[in-house]
């Protein structure tokens, strides 16, 4: 089990982590979440042992994790950490850079582990390619497989798929989730996506003003987001007489005290979200059809 205790942190005198206590079960899938600057990369990095804590302490199992202060080198064997940038060796090939740290004493196991995780990160067809020919999405799937490649207990992920095209997003977040699952790996991911999120996560950890604003299940802050930060991590929302309305959760009825006029139109693929006024106030639903400006509509609220 990873145990966060009271952990603080500040960069010269500006704190990022104040108090923050939270612990991780074995094989979870935990994702940190919060505005851009909350703090998520550093409390990754703590995680990992690149800095000292201002105060509290870090246990895996007994383990303590330790900073640069106790550590020659930063870092422990069981665990690994996945930046934003990715740290390449760029003048050797992919598979080259995954079997890095694999034993030459076992060439088969080797060979045969490398091939696994080049399917994990669906690079097979780009192992014999050099690193510094590849474009930012391969060099990201590059780096994760390389992390998994002497099989750490916890891996901490900073934005895995950001750099990864649409086409190939689902089923390689699928895969390397399942992987990691499957393994019964740790994992800690710090995303912004909800698709990282809703399907894969046991817990959700959002981060707001230096502390932990909400620590539950994907579906349970999804189905009770009771801040506005919460719900539009999830979905496009409105605050109507003070209760949070996702736009799915409103339709259009014959007649109702919530009288909007369309204003907008945003084709969505399987539905069209329509911005309307109410009041003086913006307010935005799903209708399964595109609405005519101007027109006059009544909502209800429905969850
Ligand atoms: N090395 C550093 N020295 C000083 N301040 C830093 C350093 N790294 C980050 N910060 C500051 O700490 C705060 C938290 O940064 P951090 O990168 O942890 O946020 P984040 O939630 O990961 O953001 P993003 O979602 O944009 O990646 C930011 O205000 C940032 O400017």
């Amino acid at each position: 089990m990873l145990q966060v205790k009271n952990l603080s942190f500040s960069y010269n005198k500006t704190k990022i982590l104040n108090h923050i206590n939270f612990s991780v079960n074995l094989g979870e899938n935990i994702s940190i979440i919060g505005e851009s600057g909350s703090g998520k990369t550093t409390l990754l990095k703590l995680l990992y042992g690149e800095y000292d804590l201002d105060s509290g302490s870090l246990f895996w199992g007994k383990q303590q994790i330790l900073g640069p202060k106790y550590n020659l080198v930063i870092g422990y064997d069981f665990i690994k950490y996945v930046a934003q940038e990715f740290d390449l060796m760029p003048y050797i090939s992919v598979e080259e850079n995954i079997g890095k740290f694999l034993s030459n004493f076992f060439p088969e196991e080797k060979q045969k582990r490398t091939k696994e995780l080049l399917e994990v990160v669906e690079l097979t067809k780009f192992a014999h390619v050099k690193v510094k020919t590849l474009s930012g999405g391969q060099k990201q799937r590059v780096a994760l497989a390389r992390a998994l490649a002497k099989e750490p207990e916890i891996i901490l992920l900073d934005e895995p798929f950001s750099h990864i095209d649409n086409f190939k997003k689902q089923s390689l977040r699928r895969r390397v989730f399942n992987y990691l699952k499957d393994k019964k790996i740790t994992c800690i991911v710090a995303t912004h996506d909800k698709n990282d999120v809703l399907e894969f996560a046991n817990r959700i950890i959002l981060l707001n003003n230096a502390e932990i604003e909400a620590n539950d299940t994907p579906k349970y802050l999804f189905q009770n987001p009771n801040t506005p930060l919460i719900a539009s991590f999830f979905d496009e929302f409105n605050t109507i007489n003070n209760e949070i309305v996702y736009a799915h959760q409103l339709g259009i009825v014959e007649k109702s005290n919530i009288q909007v006029i369309v204003n907008k139109n945003y084709f969505k693929g399987t539905y069209y979200l329509i911005e309307s006024y109410f009041e003086n106030e913006t307010i935005f639903f799903e209708h399964f059809e595109e609405l005519s400006e101007g027109n006059t509509v009544y909502l209800s609220i429905n969850k």
